[in-house]
């Protein structure tokens, strides 16, 4: 379920590029791509975490002691899009997060979109991972799919036309690891 190490890596970079300070993960796992991330931010730089499982993390959670960044982590177990809604409804949230990362459920994509859209900043990042699932999303729609790749794929498929379509975004779609959309806001 990790991120691949080329996403990773790239992760990193373009964190240090955008010089990003603020950030959200959805979909921690053991923290690899928190790792990352945490790695790229500077010593105050902050990431609030979101997994239904606190066990998984725990586990990756001794790796991230050791390289020195769990202070910039702020774990909150359960699902992602209660905590959403709430902070949508704090205007102090609004416009706030330079980098937004989310590898969770599929399914919930474009409900979280719904919600980030409002809560990264203007000119910040929201980057939305597996949106080639598999290469699902190019293969003809009767091709022999693994059951649970056929079932998101839909979902997948649903979110790359909404965020192609979005005029508050620009996006970009890089084939690293399952693909990465990268969406900056524009307004
Ligand atoms: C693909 S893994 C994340 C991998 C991680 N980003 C990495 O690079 O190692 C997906 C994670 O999303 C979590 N998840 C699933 N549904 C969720 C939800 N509704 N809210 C928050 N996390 C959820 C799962 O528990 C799982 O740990």
């Amino acid at each position: 379920m990790t991120s691949s190490a080329d996403e990773g890596q790239f992760l990193n970079m373009l964190l240090k590029l955008i010089n990003a300070k603020n950030t959200m993960e959805i979909g921690v796992y053991t923290g690899y791509s928190l790792l990352a991330t945490a790695l790229a931010l500077p010593e105050d730089g902050k990431i609030l975490a979101m997994d239904i499982n606190r066990d998984n993390y725990e586990l990756g959670l001794p790796i991230i002691e050791k390289a020195g960044v769990a202070h910039k982590i702020d774990f909150k177990e359960g699902p992602a899009l209660p905590v959403l809604d709430q902070m949508i409804e704090d205007a102090k949230y609004h416009g706030t997060f330079d980098f937004i990362f989310v590898d969770a459920d599929k399914d919930n994509y474009i409900n979280y979109h719904k919600r980030l859209i409002d809560l990264v900043k203007v000119g910040g990042v929201i980057g939305y991972d597996n949106t080639l699932w598999n290469g699902s999303v190019v293969a003809p729609p009767d091709a022999p799919m693994r059951k649970y790749v056929r079932y998101y794929r839909d979902f997948v498929l649903e979110l790359n036309k909404a965020l192609a379509a979005d005029p508050r975004i620009e996006i970009c779609m890089l084939p690293v690891g399952d693909g990465i959309t990268l969406c900056r806001r524009l307004s």
